[in-house]
């Protein structure tokens, strides 16, 4: 007995500790935050985060914004094995996905919302990407496999869109297509479905995460006063403007 509760408190370590930056306490938090957006409603979507040779991971289907730090899973990244499984509970089905993230880019967080934007981005082109270009936020967001390199205003943004599968986890496959097809992207839009944004941390992944959902919003209003999000910046007219001379 006294062996098996040593074991068992060894595994509620990995995921009990008072330091608000801890993992299992920001996957728990920031959930709350993102259900707030509408972007893990009704208990999709989720956030998974890689520390040192651990990967936190929230459990299936449950409602996202009530997590406690002890449902987490974790998993020893090197071997892929579950070292840390709470009872009655599995798994994120998004967990292939978010290993995509960390094994083929690098990334420190994965973070997949279930946003009405980016769903909307999804319906409003049949091409296999979405873009956007000339808009401040787009400088926020990653570009190039260099650390450190970013977007500029002038330049257009292209994400990947992939289609939906009737099981997340068969999205694996055409996620890293889209990764390998498009190397310099840091997000993969799932048509009808949602977002995977990644990031070297989990605040570039937030912030590059609200940024890409602040360009689809705009988007989805370009499209609906008829602008292209992707079209050339209109000349502005001097003689229209009174403040020019
Ligand atoms: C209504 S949510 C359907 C599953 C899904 O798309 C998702 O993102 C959540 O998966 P999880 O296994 O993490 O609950
Ligand atoms: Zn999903």
């Amino acid at each position: 007995m006294a062996a098996e509760q040593k074991v068992k408190d060894h595994y509620l370590d990995l995921v009990t500790s008072d330091d608000p930056h801890h993992p299992a306490n920001l996957i728990c938090e920031l959930c709350r935050n993102f259900y707030t957006h509408g972007w893990v409603t009704g208990t999709g979507g989720g956030i998974s985060i890689k520390h040192e040779d651990h990967i936190y991971l929230a459990p299936s289907g449950v409602q996202k914004e009530r997590l406690h730090p002890h449902n987490m899973f974790v998993m020893h990244y090197p071997t892929r094995t579950y070292i840390r499984s709470p009872l009655s509970l599995k798994p994120s089905a998004c967990t292939p996905l978010f290993l995509a993230a960390f094994t083929k880019r690098g990334a420190g967080a994965c973070i997949h919302t279930h946003s009405q934007a980016a769903v909307l981005c999804t319906l409003l082109t049949k091409k296999p990407y979405f873009q956007i270009a000339n808009i401040e936020q787009i400088k926020a967001i990653p570009w190039g496999r260099e650390k450190g390199g970013y977007m500029g205003y002038f330049d257009t943004l292209t994400i990947p869109i992939i289609e939906n599968t009737a099981h997340e986890e068969d999205l694996k496959e055409s996620l890293e297509k889209a990764m390998d097809n498009y190397p310099d992207t840091c997000a993969v839009l799932v048509r009808r479905h949602g977002v995977y944004v990644w990031g070297d941390t989990i605040w570039k992944a937030k912030t590059q995460c609200e940024s890409l959902d602040y360009l689809f919003q705009l988007a989805v209003e370009m499209i609906r006063l008829g602008l292209d999000p992707a079209g050339e910046i209109m000349p502005v007219e001097d003689d229209v403007n009174p403040l020019v001379m």
